[in-house]
């Protein structure tokens, strides 16, 4: 059995704004690893990839998702965490991991602070890349996909419980 839900998926598909919801539905705590990361370094995510580069940002995301030692949690991650397959495998260890599946066209509708949200991409690396590359790593660590284009927030967060019940 598991103990935590850990939301993964592009940046936009609503890791951060399910996961608050779905710790106050099911009584759990919440943990939001972008937070984590920007109070560790005392900088924003977008300034850590100015100055130090988009690897950087990932190798710290990394570290800060290996030290994550939780119960009773929901987790939402960065979109690049499935980057690192040490962090993935050690999150697997408590969570049932929800891929939060976003078609392109609405994430783009969502995002528009593609340049300035700290996304950890090469710089010629455009959206349309960025989500070519990583939908296989998301299919590769869900335990769970949740098909969220026709979810509003309430009933996306009601579908996660119904479909992580088993798990924990
Ligand atoms: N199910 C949803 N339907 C419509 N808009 C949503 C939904 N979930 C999140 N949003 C909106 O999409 C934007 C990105 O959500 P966010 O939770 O920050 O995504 P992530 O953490 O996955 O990057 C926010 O403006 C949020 O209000
Ligand atoms: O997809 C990405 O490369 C990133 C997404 C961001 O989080 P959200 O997925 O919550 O937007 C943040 O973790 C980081 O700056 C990198
Ligand atoms: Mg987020």
């Amino acid at each position: 059995m598991k103990t935590n839900i850990t939301l993964i998926g592009m940046p936009g598909a609503g890791k951060s704004t399910i996961g608050i919801i779905l710790a106050k539905d099911l009584a759990y705590g919440f943990l939001d690893t972008d937070v984590l990361i920007q109070i560790s370094q005392q900088k924003t995510l977008q300034d850590i990839v100015n100055e130090s580069g988009y690897m950087v940002l990932r190798d710290i995301e990394e570290a800060e998702l290996l030290k994550v030692n939780l119960k009773r949690h929901i987790i939402a991650t960065g979109g690049s965490a499935v980057y690192s397959d040490a962090a993935m495998k050690h999150l697997a260890k408590e969570s049932v991991i929800v891929f939060l599946d976003l078609d392109l066209e609405q994430i783009r509708k969502r995002i528009h602070n593609f340049d300035t949200r700290g996304i950890a991409r090469s710089e010629n690396q455009t959206i349309e890349d960025l989500f070519e590359e990583r939908v296989t790593l998301y299919k590769k660590y869900a335990d769970v996909t949740i098909d969220c284009r026709e979810l509003d927030q309430d009933s996306l967060a009601f579908e996660i419980i119904n479909k992580t019940k088993a798990f924990l």
